[in-house]
């Protein structure tokens, strides 16, 4: 499902120029789920931006999803995303005008699905939102706010999932309710999915723990 070799990343102009991932190799099979810990700044966040193609490589190739990514140009890539990648970040990131309902059917209608709104109901029931199609995200908790983005990442069914530190922004029992729920969904879709996380009880949860440091994988192991 993804397949990358000596990914480097420098971002910034000397003498700010900054290494941020030095060499990464990496291999994750369809339906693996991965975990991905290491102290801030080790370029957790960078390297997901690479592998979910919203950031291009300093140097190195990256295949995802049987797909080039490096060969694409920049509508090549945001088609490929479409459909292929959802992303779930610690900040929701839903849109204050629109109901949690438009939340997840709008982007869906945009990529030409005229089922939007059916489906989109549908994955709001499925994160246990049927009751709140209708609120304004000011209107909901922040773990019905993460709840959303999760059915907006899933609705389109991706066979990628990435999420970046999806509890940071909860207390710890709603961080676990928010959790169970990716799991469980992610066992019902089949889809890949790659977590950030500062939480090792939460990455046991995965089949796999890659941990970053100053840019470069310093273990990659099966959790006890
Ligand atoms: N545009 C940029 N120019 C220069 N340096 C950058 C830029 N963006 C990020 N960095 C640096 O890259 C390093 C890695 O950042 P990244 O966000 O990938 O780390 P992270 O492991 O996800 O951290 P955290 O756990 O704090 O979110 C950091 O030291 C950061 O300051």
């Amino acid at each position: 499902m993804i397949e990358a070799r000596n990914l480097t990343l420098a971002l910034g102009k000397p003498p700010a120029r900054t290494e941020i991932l030095k060499g990464i190799d990496l291999s994750v099979q369809a339906g693996e789920s991965v975990a991905l810990l290491g102290p801030s700044g080790s370029g957790k966040s960078s390297l997901m931006a690479i592998l979910a193609g919203m950031e291009r490589p300093t140097s190195g190739s990256v295949r995802v999803a049987g797909l080039d990514f490096d060969r694409l140009n920049e509508n090549q890539l945001a088609i490929a995303r479409r459909g292929r990648i959802g992303i779930i970040l610690q900040a929701f990131h839903l849109l204050p005008t629109m109901t949690a309902l438009e939340n997840v059917a709008v982007p869906l209608e945009l990529a030409g699905q005229t089922d939007a709104f059916v489906r989109a109901r549908a994955e709001l029931m499925a994160v246990g939102l049927g009751h709140r199609l209708t609120h304004y995200p000011s209107q909901l908790s922040g773990g019905e706010q993460q709840r959303v983005a999760i059915a907006r990442a899933l609705v389109s069914r991706p066979t990628l999932l990435f999420a970046d530190e999806p509890t940071g922004n909860l207390d710890g029992a709603t961080g676990r309710e928010i959790m169970d729920l990716l799991f469980a969904r992610h066992g019902e879709t089949a889809a890949t999915l790659f977590v950030i996380t500062h939480d090792r009880v939460l990455a046991a949860r995965c089949d796999r723990i890659i941990e970053l440091a100053d840019g470069n994988i310093v273990s990659d192991s099966i959790p006890a």
